[in-house]
């Protein structure tokens, strides 16, 4: 007899989240996913339906949680505590604030979608990629408009250049507009499947989140806030649940606006994984330091003269290296900065008493 999977299984509860719970927390508190966040509140489901709690703090300072995560809430629905993360997406803050920001938790799958058709380029495939590693999801590449191609030679072979960067990832083309593409996608669907979206503006996500969401309205389940100046604004990102069908068995999307640049910190690993092909080749460089510029034995050129390894492969790696040490630095000195920001303030306050005082 099958089994229906019950509604926190459906949520994506698993035996990672439930070995963090003693049998005794087990009873006397309740596990619950953010769904969606907002400024002033957190909306959160678990077995027994949905609920708001405000945005956490711990010692003081607001707890940073975000739409994927697992919380214990205890018997009046309050926040008890935060459980650790499977996998957990961050990105240098949009812009030119200095910050870390947690995009999405929990998530399984991350489709990295780029258009067939237009402004295809590797190197921005490569920059998702050190995301999806640094996070620990898996990566799928989803090429889209493939009915606007001229040819299939011409999809073959794009899809050719992509599943060079990597042999062991899914690289797959499809038709966002045809319903058949679900078929493609079913793979990494499933009870308690949690799926995230990035890609470059245009490109074709929310026709693939709204094919799988079906007829559900992605607006429905968006809460809507007054801002500071009492307008309605739609904020913050959610996870809409996928409507089972003969194609599909559920799963849920995470809708992550804003996520069609990004900049990378703190991403060393990513970096390191995404490029394991230069990393292998660098441990036969003479020295232990090289920089694949112009050192003599160094494995990385060698490779690229013998046709082995592409120029650009590796002036994107170094481009991606650079960017993640410049803002690694300024993030950490950022928040070196804020410790001493207290004292500075002091000090300018004195100064200026003193200048008043000649
Ligand atoms: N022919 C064709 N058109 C597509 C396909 N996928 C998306 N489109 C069209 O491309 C346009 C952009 O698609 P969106 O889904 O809005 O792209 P997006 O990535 O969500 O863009 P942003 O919201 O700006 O990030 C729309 O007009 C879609 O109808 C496809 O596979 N084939
Ligand atoms: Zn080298």
């Amino acid at each position: 007899m099958k089994v229906s999977p019950n509604r926190l299984q459906q949520l994506g509860w698993r035996p990672f989240f439930q070995q963090q719970l003693s049998l005794e927390a087990l009873e006397q508190l309740k596990p619950a996913r953010i769904v969606a966040q907002h400024r002033s509140e957190l909306l959160l489901e678990s077995e027994s339906g949905n609920c708001k709690i405000i945005p956490p703090r711990m010692n003081g300072e607001p707890l940073q949680v975000t739409v994927g995560d697992w919380v214990l809430l205890d018997t009046d629905h309050r926040f008890h505590s935060l459980l650790q993360r499977q996998s957990q997406l961050a990105r240098k803050a949009a812009g030119s604030k200095l910050e870390q920001q947690l995009i999405a938790a929990n998530i399984d799958t991350l489709f990295i979608v780029s258009s067939l058709n237009q402004d295809f380029k590797l190197n921005r495939i490569e920059r998702y990629l050190v995301l999806a590693h640094e996070a620990q999801v898996e990566p799928v590449i989803l090429l889209t408009k493939a009915d606007l191609c001229e040819s299939q030679d011409m999809i073959d072979e794009i899809m050719q250049q992509v599943q060079k960067l990597d042999t062991s990832m899914s690289v797959l083309a499809l038709n966002g507009l045809d319903r058949d593409s679900l078929k493609q996608l079913s793979t990494w669907t499933g009870t308690g499947k949690t799926l995230g979206f990035v890609g470059s503006s245009g490109v074709g996500k929310s026709t693939l989140v709204n094919l799988l969401l079906g007829d559900v309205v992605m607006d429905t389940q968006d809460i809507r806030e007054d801002d500071s100046k009492g307008r309605h604004t739609t904020t913050g990102r959610s996870l809409h649940e996928i409507p089972s069908s003969e194609l599909i068995h559920g799963g849920w999307v995470m809708d992550t606006p804003g996520m069609r640049e990004l900049q990378i910190a703190f991403a060393e690993s990513g970096i390191d994984a995404t490029f394991s092909d230069i990393t292998e080749l660098a441990e036969q460089c003479k020295f232990n330091d090289c920089q694949h510029r112009n050192e003599p034995g160094c494995a990385v050129l060698e490779a690229i003269d013998r046709g082995d390894l592409e120029l650009r492969r590796l002036q994107s790696y170094q481009k991606l290296l650079r960017e993640e040490a410049h803002n690694s630095a300024s993030l950490a000195e950022q928040r070196e900065h804020d410790k001493s920001l207290g004292k500075l303030y002091r000090s300018v306050q004195s100064a200026n008493r003193k200048n008043k005082q000649f």
